[in-house]
């Protein structure tokens, strides 16, 4: 492969938490389909190599001796390369080239040693074929040309919804951001509507999720309602609980698709929390796990949704339609956050098509077809925080699955109201019992309102407590790291398994052969 040295390091330092990137051309590394490998050795400066290898990201350089080691990339989009400040060495890329890799003291010392982060990008080759190019336009993978949608005349054009919401009452997201200036890093998950990523916005070093909706047939209709609900969403200025909106996009890819661009929040959802946390318990049976989600995170995130959804009413007029756990995000920071909010999902698909599995978190009024108000969205909290609590969805969980989605729904309508379980293990504050009874209640008239519930003791109770719970976000997204690496393994050791299985196959042939 043809390797020429590329410019490393990638301008921008980022001044808070002192990172800078460091940018590889594209074809710089002779990856595969399957990653790559780079293999390291650090022997000036007495620095060892750590060769902590964290999810896509390198810590090079501890302390004292010198060493060497390989480092294996998996499939991705991007990865951080750590190095100790004093760190100094070389990065041997499988080609047999090598980059020199410095990170000194301003003094040029080795004491003190701190992190700074490098990023560095490994494209998965599309086109493995080499090149020499180092510029770096190549380091990125480019997205498509975002394009007009083709509104007809007098309808929004591209200038008004196609840019990042410009302002906002606690401050402004700032220039719009270019699809050409996103590096991919890695998917996060999909839903019935498309699949979200995260990715790099290279310019402000700025992580951002992606969510590619693909619109079938070039549907204009579902294309400019799209347009026109994304111009709502576009207007719905920054608040706490809510979301941040930087964009939408509509290009001409192989199929058309709609991409919306928003903050990422890097807890991810609470149906992924809870999944993180069934496994976890899985693993740990032996030692009793401590329930993830108790009064404090319950009431923490109640808080955040009631006043997401207070917000988007009061100011817009919005009702968000789709309270569910993948709905509800959370970050590090301890935010607690909604999405999804005004893309209509009846466009995209009709409610038999949206309903996966056993759960739906619509409420008895909406079923029916009577008037809807925003109560409907407090019913959907209601059943988010039983599933939460017990890990099962509440009208169709412990082995009583519905049949289909008719069943399901006969059962919201008809049957009592769900309810925290009392006894087998379970045991709920007062106030939470009373807060979840006021949610599930089936006569629309009689549930509490989102006011109300705002009040509400279960609430009250907690306010003091936001450290405690920020404390919480924070192991939660160590776990999820952890869970991630566990899985990660667990493929490898899977894949290796099938490997060994389909060789000693294959000798076996071989042998009965000859
Ligand atoms: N801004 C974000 N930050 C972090 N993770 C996100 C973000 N938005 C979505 N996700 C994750 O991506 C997953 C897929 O989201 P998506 O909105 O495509 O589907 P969904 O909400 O799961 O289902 P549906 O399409 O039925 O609404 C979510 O479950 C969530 O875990």
């Amino acid at each position: 492969m043809n390797f020429q040295a590329p410019s490393l390091f990638h301008g921008r330092t980022q001044k808070k938490r002192n990172l800078k990137q460091l940018a590889l051309p594209q074809n710089a590394i002779d990856g595969n389909a399957y990653g790559c490998e780079i293999t390291t050795s650090a022997q000036e400066h007495g620095s060892s190599n750590e060769n902590l290898h964290d999810m896509n990201n390198i810590r090079l350089g501890s302390s004292s001796s010198s060493s060497s080691g390989k480092l294996n990339f998996p499939k991705n989009d991007a990865s951080n390369l750590y190095l100790r400040r004093g760190f100094k060495g070389k990065i041997h890329l499988n080609n047999n080239s090598a980059l020199d890799l410095k990170n000194e003291n301003r003094n040029g010392s080795n004491e003190g040693l701190g992190m700074v982060q490098q990023s560095f990008v490994v494209s998965s080759p599309t086109n493995s074929s080499p090149s020499t190019t180092t510029s770096l336009n190549h380091v990125f993978t480019p997205m498509d040309e975002e394009v007009s949608v083709g509104l007809p005349e007098g309808e929004l054009s591209k200038s008004s919804i196609f840019r990042n919401s410009d302002s906002s009452t606690s401050g402004t997201t700032g220039n719009s951001i270019k699809l050409d200036n996103l590096v991919q890093l890695g998917k996060i998950g999909s839903g019935n509507s498309g699949t979200v990523i995260k990715a790099l916005h290279v310019p402000d070093s700025r992580i951002v999720a992606k969510k590619t909706i693909p619109v079938e047939n070039n549907n204009h209709l579902v294309v400019n309602q799209l347009v026109r609900e994304l111009t709502i969403m576009k207007s719905v200025h920054m608040h706490d609980n809510i979301v941040s909106f930087y964009g939408a996009y509509y290009t001409h890819a192989s199929n058309n698709e709609i991409i919306i661009l928003m903050e990422y929040m890097n807890c991810g959802s609470l149906d992924k929390i809870l999944s993180v946390y069934k496994r976890y318990v899985a693993r740990h049976t032996s030692s009793r796990a401590v329930p993830w989600f108790n009064g404090l995170v319950i009431s923490k995130i109640s808080n955040g949704v009631l006043n997401g959804l207070l917000y988007l009413y009061e100011r817009y007029k919005i009702i968000h339609r789709d309270i569910k756990p993948s709905n509800v995000l959370i970050n590090s920071k301890g935010q607690v956050k909604i999405c999804d909010f005004g893309v209509s999902k009846k466009l995209i698909n009709s409610i038999a098509d949206t309903f996966v599995g056993t759960s739906t978190y619509m409420s008895p009024e909406r079923i029916q077809g009577n008037v809807y108000s925003i109560k409907g969205d407090v019913w959907s909290l209601g059943l988010v925080i039983i599933e939460l609590v017990t890990g099962e969805f509440p009208l169709g969980g412990h082995n009583d699955t519905p049949d289909g989605i008719l069943d399901l729904l006969q059962r919201i309508v008809n049957e009592p109201s769900p309810k925290l379980p009392q006894g087998q293990g379970y045991e709920f504050p007062k106030e939470m019992i009373d807060f979840v009874n006021r949610c599930c209640v089936k006569e629309e008239s009689q549930r509490s309102s989102i006011q109300e519930l705002l009040c509400h003791d279960f609430i009250n109770m907690y306010k003091s407590r936001d450290k405690d719970y920020k404390h919480w976000c924070k192991k939660v997204k160590v776990r999820i790291r952890e869970d991630k690496q566990i899985r990660r393994e667990d493929n490898e050791r899977v894949k290796l398994e099938q490997k060994q299985l389909e060789k000693a196959a294959e000798a076996a042939t071989t042998a009965r052969r000859s």
